[in-house]
């Protein structure tokens, strides 16, 4: 699908969807334990992928007609499974899952989608492999397809921290059920670390012990998982409040902006898009207690935004850049290579497409902001949701027609998307 996009003003209430990250963890979560109750979760292509996972260890993943999921667990180590796991385009799937399945008596396959056969999977293969299971990469090169055999005993292991945060999430959920318990020594100062906090409250949440330790993170062997009543509830997602929150600072009517409910604190490091749109001159407010944010438009200023926490902001402030006057210095950023496209490198090549000026390094982008240089033209989506929505939210300020190529991929973690700019006012036209 392309989506079309005529410059619009945005008002209204958009609702976030829940989070992608805590959706992953409850899911597999609740299957490690005798099972449990899922509320508020994500439905999107990435935590079928998860759930698909559960099913195929022994479990079973419902969904009730108001969206929870009943979650049947594999309890402890699970079921090798009777076919290839097909982790889709979803990373975190694959780094959890691989995890998993090392704790098997026997072997499991897991492959992805050309994305997903592209990313770096080899720190965590060596880590498995180091922990008493075996773990390759069919092709040698550290990608999928994977080839797991456990069990997996478990035992003390250093794994670099600057690739993905999701191997130390998925030793850290692993490590629980094995035996020995898993200790994590971190070799390079770790990257995307907020999503280990998500990973330590879940855990939590569902009586699991793990800790952070002076070199690393620690769990204890032998645990088992069980959930507080049974039930989990996932909060909004950060990530994905970015797009309508940009959208309200670069394109929200000045005298009803854009107000964006679901928005309670949680754990993820992507809340510090309040505190960039704001500190770029958006007119923005907070209510941390009702869970609402209220933005309206005022004129952006560029400013220097570090996302070593924050790697999935980068197409956002990208864009936000875009508009700003003057220069949005994104530092920090090499591990933001790695995703489902090389971000950096995707977001300067389709802004460039718009008259966008951009400067790539290896570990940052600089975006040469004005919004009298947004052109309309035909951009490429990537196959790479966050790639997509931060496009089409230029299309909203930029002249003429905006074309998103691939747009249908924002069924990753934001399957509303296109129909909550539709509510906000947006003029798109899809076309198949
Ligand atoms: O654990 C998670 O839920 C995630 C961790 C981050 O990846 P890295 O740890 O690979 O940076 C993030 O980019 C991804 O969207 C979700
Ligand atoms: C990188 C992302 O997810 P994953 O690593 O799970 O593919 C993302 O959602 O931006």
């Amino acid at each position: 699908m392309n989506v079309t996009i005529t410059p619009s003003s945005v008002a209204g209430a958009a609702r976030a969807p829940p989070s992608k990250s805590y959706t992953h963890r409850a899911i597999l979560a609740a299957g490690y334990a005798d099972g449990a109750t899922v509320r508020d979760a994500l439905l999107s292509a990435d935590t079928r992928a998860t759930a698909r996972a559960v099913d195929l260890f022994g479990g079973d993943v419902e969904r009730r007609e108001d969206g929870t999921l009943e979650v049947d667990g594999f309890d402890g180590r699970p079921d090798v499974p009777a076919d290839v796991i097909d982790c889709a385009n979803s990373g975190t799937t694959m780094r959890l899952v691989t995890a998993a399945a090392a704790l098997a008596d026997g072997t499991t396959v897991l492959t992805g989608d050309e994305s997903l056969r592209s990313r770096p999977q080899g720190p965590l293969l060596e880590a498995l492999t180091d922990l008493g299971a075996e773990a390759d990469s069919t092709r040698g090169n550290g990608q999928a397809p994977l080839v797991v055999t456990g069990p997996l005993s478990g035992g003390a292991v250093s794994i670099p921290g600057d690739v993905s945060s999701q191997y130390i999430t998925a030793l850290l959920l692993a490590g629980a059920v094995t035996d020995e318990g898993i200790e994590i020594d971190l070799e390079t100062e770790l990257k995307s670390a907020p999503y280990v906090d998500i990973t330590l409250e879940v855990l939590a949440d569902f009586g699991v012990d793990a800790r952070q330790t002076d070199g690393g993170f620690a769990v204890e062997g032998g645990q088992s998982y069980d959930p507080a009543g049974g039930e989990y509830a996932v909060p909004g997602d950060f990530s994905s409040i970015s797009y309508p929150l940009a959208a309200g600072a670069i394109a929200g009517d000045e005298d009803d902006g854009v107000r964006i409910e679901g928005a309670n604190p949680s754990a993820q490091g992507d809340t510090a898009i309040v505190e960039i749109v704001d500190r770029m001159g958006a007119d923005v407010d907070w209510d941390r207690e009702a869970g609402v944010i209220d933005v309206s438009s005022a004129p952006l200023s560029g400013i220097e935004v570090d996302v070593e926490d924050t790697p999935d902001l980068l197409p956002t402030i990208a864009t936000l850049g875009a508009v700003a006057d003057g220069d949005t210095h994104i530092t920090n950023a090499e591990h933001v290579r790695y995703k489902e496209t090389d971000r950096v490198s995707a977001m300067a090549e389709e802004l460039g497409k718009l008259g966008v000026e951009t400067t790539e390094e290896r570990d940052s982008l600089t975006v040469h902001g004005g919004d009298s240089r947004l052109e309309g033209a035909t951009v490429s989506g990537r196959d790479d949701h966050r790639i997509i929505m931060a496009l089409a939210l230029a299309g909203l300020v930029a002249d003429g027609e905006t074309t998103v190529e691939g747009a249908d991929h924002v069924d990753v973690s934001f399957p509303g998307f296109f129909g909550m700019l539709e509510d906000l006012g947006v003029a798109l036209e899809r076309r198949e």
